[in-house]
């Protein structure tokens, strides 16, 4: 038995925003009223504190198996407590890949054993992402996968992609592509313009994303499917995720914290740590994810928790690994760049990372409701603090965001009415 006392309590989904107790019992939200008091029940003060719905990201890779020098499920998972997240969602760019229900259950049961936080796999779209041979959909979603991406790349083939869809749409479950045209982004490592003339590097064009955005519109809209765009950075895309949800369509889709916390103008050639797929866009760009953030047009924050080992990326630019290590920097990169700069609601940002995601994905979190599952955080919105790479639980130490000043602090995270982080420090079982 816990009671969080005196807490700001912000539940977007239920109307709630006011200072008042929480009791938590058996794993499950037992009571939310001013005074609770019961004997032998751990306190947590949380005064001063704010009490929200566990953070939910639908975009993490947690390496496991095959690239486990990078990240394993149980390290991924620690990183994740430590940012507020009770339940992630984990990409199949694995080793083999997520394409069999045996790498299904692989995964379900080393996450059951050694996780931190509740782990729902996504399935590949193509055997180990070949792009050509289409996995068995029905048989991956009845061994547990919530989506089905080949993120890390796309298949350029069409009559797969026509298949993907339909078996999406025919399963209910979304269909997530990084939309990423192969021939138009080939070979570059960074933004086209200002980025690649300044750098010399070869440059990944706007139209590399959004010409593919386009295709999966259409894709969508053919077979009524569930479509989930990963990590949108243009503003183009984002004009066509806008034009297609006024048409009706079941669209959905992310951006991550550094698509709209930096621009172009950070890479170097040096700074291998500015390397992510999609890359980090013009200033143009950025007041695009913002502005679609703000208008609804991209429904949730996704980190793309993508951690990578030294030597994949102290070798040069045009050689090392896309991605960026981004579940404990994601909180207080989203409260420091989108509250407090006034784009977005303190509860629209928490509404952003737990309930709309949990939607997406089609499980029952994200809200504090007496009798569900006691997933939740304690925020501190006060604490200012430099973010320091050294200090991340997770293996991948590959942050751009080294040394920025942020505010918002994640203090407690409970999974299942547990306590799994407090205090920076991650308990394990
Ligand atoms: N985002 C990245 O730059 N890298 C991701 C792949 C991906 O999300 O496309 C990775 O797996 O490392
Ligand atoms: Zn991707
Ligand atoms: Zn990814």
């Amino acid at each position: 038995m816990i009671v969080i006392k005196n807490g700001r309590v912000v539940d977007p989904q239920n109307g709630v925003d006011k200072i008042t107790d929480i009791l938590v019992i058996d794993g499950k939200i037992g009571m939310i009223a001013p005074q609770i008091h019961v004997e032998h029940a751990k306190i947590i003060d949380a005064t001063g504190k704010v009490v929200v719905p566990g953070f939910v990201d639908i975009h993490v890779h947690l390496r496991e198996p095959g690239f486990e020098h990078k990240e394993s499920i149980r390290t991924g998972t620690m990183s994740a407590a430590m940012g507020g997240f009770t339940t992630i969602a984990c990409m199949p760019n694995t080793k083999p890949a997520v394409h069999s229900k045996e790498i299904v259950h692989y995964i379900l049961d080393k996450a059951e054993k050694e996780g931190i936080v509740n782990v729902l796999p996504i399935g590949s779209i193509t055997t180990n992402l070949d792009g050509s041979t289409l996995t068995n959909v029905k048989e991956l979603v009845q061994s547990g996968v919530v989506a089905i991406s080949d993120d890390g790349k796309t298949p350029m083939d069409t009559g797969i992609m026509e298949k993907a869809f339909e078996e999406a749409s025919k399963n209910q479950i979304p269909l997530i592509d990084h939309c990423e045209d192969h021939d138009l982004a080939k070979g570059g490592s960074v933004n086209e313009g200002k980025a690649s003339e300044r750098t010399g590097i070869k440059g990944i064009p706007n139209a590399a994303e959004w010409r593919i955005v386009a295709r999966d519109i259409a894709l969508a809209e053919k077979y009524g499917t569930h479509l989930h765009i990963a990590h949108i950075s243009t503003k183009e895309s984002v004009a066509l995720v806008r034009k297609a949800k006024e048409k009706g369509l079941k669209i959905t889709c992310e951006a991550a914290p550094h698509h709209f916390a930096l621009t172009d103008d950070v890479v170097t050639r040096q700074d291998t740590y500015t390397k992510v797929n999609p890359p980090l866009r013009s200033q143009d760009d950025v007041d695009a994810v913002r502005l679609g953030l703000k208008d609804r047009t991209i429904d949730i924050i996704a980190t793309d928790h993508a951690p990578h080992d030294e030597d994949s990326k102290r070798v040069a630019y045009e050689e090392a690994s896309f991605g960026i290590s981004g579940l404990e920097t994601a909180f207080a990169i989203s409260y420091t760049e989108l509250v407090e700069t006034g784009i977005l609601s303190f509860s629209q940002l928490v509404d952003k990372m737990s309930y709309l995601p949990s939607k997406i994905i089609g499980i029952d979190r994200g809200a504090l409701t007496v009798g569900k599952v006691a997933d939740l955080v304690v925020l501190d919105l006060n604490q200012e603090e430099n973010i320091d790479a050294s200090k991340f639980v997770s293996m991948g130490k590959n942050t751009p965001f080294h040394g920025k000043r942020v505010k918002g602090k994640v203090l407690y995270t409970l999974v299942d009415g547990n306590v799994v982080m407090e205090k920076g420090v991650v308990l394990c079982s």
